[in-house]
């Protein structure tokens, strides 16, 4: 693919100041799920999920339709709570909801302007009234949307309304960033201006949790690899090394796009 050029600027101590979270997040390493059971009206989604998740840097959450990829976000993120079991980060249990910038598949945006959502975010985040304007305006330079700044958020395009949310999501300095299907439905520039966001918060020091059914993405940005399968999550694997070599049956089914029904 074309290397796509944005306008954005892509110096990396303005990315630090913008970006990097307060505080390192590798304290909070490594997350890790213990004997996680989750059922919902009596169907077993988890009977028994461990999985761990220790390094730095962009994690790839891989896996068919239904293997239970976005649920690990939501119990990661305290979003619901299991039946039994423990999310411990750092063997300490939950985050602090500010520490965690959430981005679903489907944008969730105010209706108000661009800016309006950035400056609300940054209200909630805590931020004192006389410098949210400035962090608002260089948020939306990150994204390449000065001139959309005006605009009713929910006007739009698809590609421009996730880039919106992802930048509301990185408003509070998060140390961990988590995506589900952030670009499903965007074309290969507006992915490529989303994955370069996402590099630069990872570059800053921000934890990154992406779920995505793309290869391509999943090489282009991801270090590494964790594989979900009928409820069960494989240990991570390098993410050259998952593509070309998986460890598991399953994965290779998987990667080679025979369907696995669970
Ligand atoms: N609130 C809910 N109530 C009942 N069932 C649910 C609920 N949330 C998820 N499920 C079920 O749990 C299973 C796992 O869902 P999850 O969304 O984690 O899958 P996924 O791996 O992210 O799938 P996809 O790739 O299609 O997005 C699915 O069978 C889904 O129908």
């Amino acid at each position: 693919m074309r290397e796509v050029t944005s306008p954005m600027h892509n110096s990396i101590n303005s990315d630090r100041a913008l970006l990097a979270p307060g505080k390192s997040f590798s304290e909070h390493l490594p997350i890790r799920f213990e004997g996680i059971h989750l059922a919902f009206a009596k169907r077993a989604i988890y009977s028994n999920l461990n999985l761990e998740i220790g390094a730095q840097g962009i994690t790839a959450i891989m896996g068919p339709n239904g293997a239970g990829k976005s649920l690990i976000l939501r119990l990661l993120a305290g979003l619901i709570q299991p039946d039994q079991g423990r999310v411990l980060y750092n063997n300490k249990p939950g985050l602090l909801a500010g520490q965690i910038g959430f981005v679903f598949q489907r944008p969730v945006l105010l209706r108000r302007s661009v800016q309006d959502n950035l400056l609300h975010a940054l209200a909630i985040a805590g931020l004192e009234r006389g410098q949210r304007l400035a962090r608002a305006q260089a948020l939306l330079e990150l994204g390449g949307m000065e001139h959309l700044s005006k605009s009713p958020a929910r006007k739009l395009s698809g590609g421009e309304q996730q880039r919106l949310t992802l930048l509301r999501a990185l408003a509070a300095k998060p140390g961990l960033l988590v995506l589900d299907e952030p670009s499903a439905s965007l074309d290969p520039q507006a992915t490529a201006l989303i994955e370069n966001i996402v590099r630069r918060a990872s570059q800053c020091g921000v934890k990154v949790l992406l779920v995505t059914h793309d290869q391509g993405q999943a090489a282009r940005l991801s270090d590494e690899v964790m594989f979900v399968h009928k409820g069960q999550a494989h240990a991570v694997q390098a993410t050259n090394s998952f593509l070309n070599q998986p460890a598991s049956r399953e994965a290779k089914a998987y990667l080679a796009g025979e369907l696995l029904i669970d």
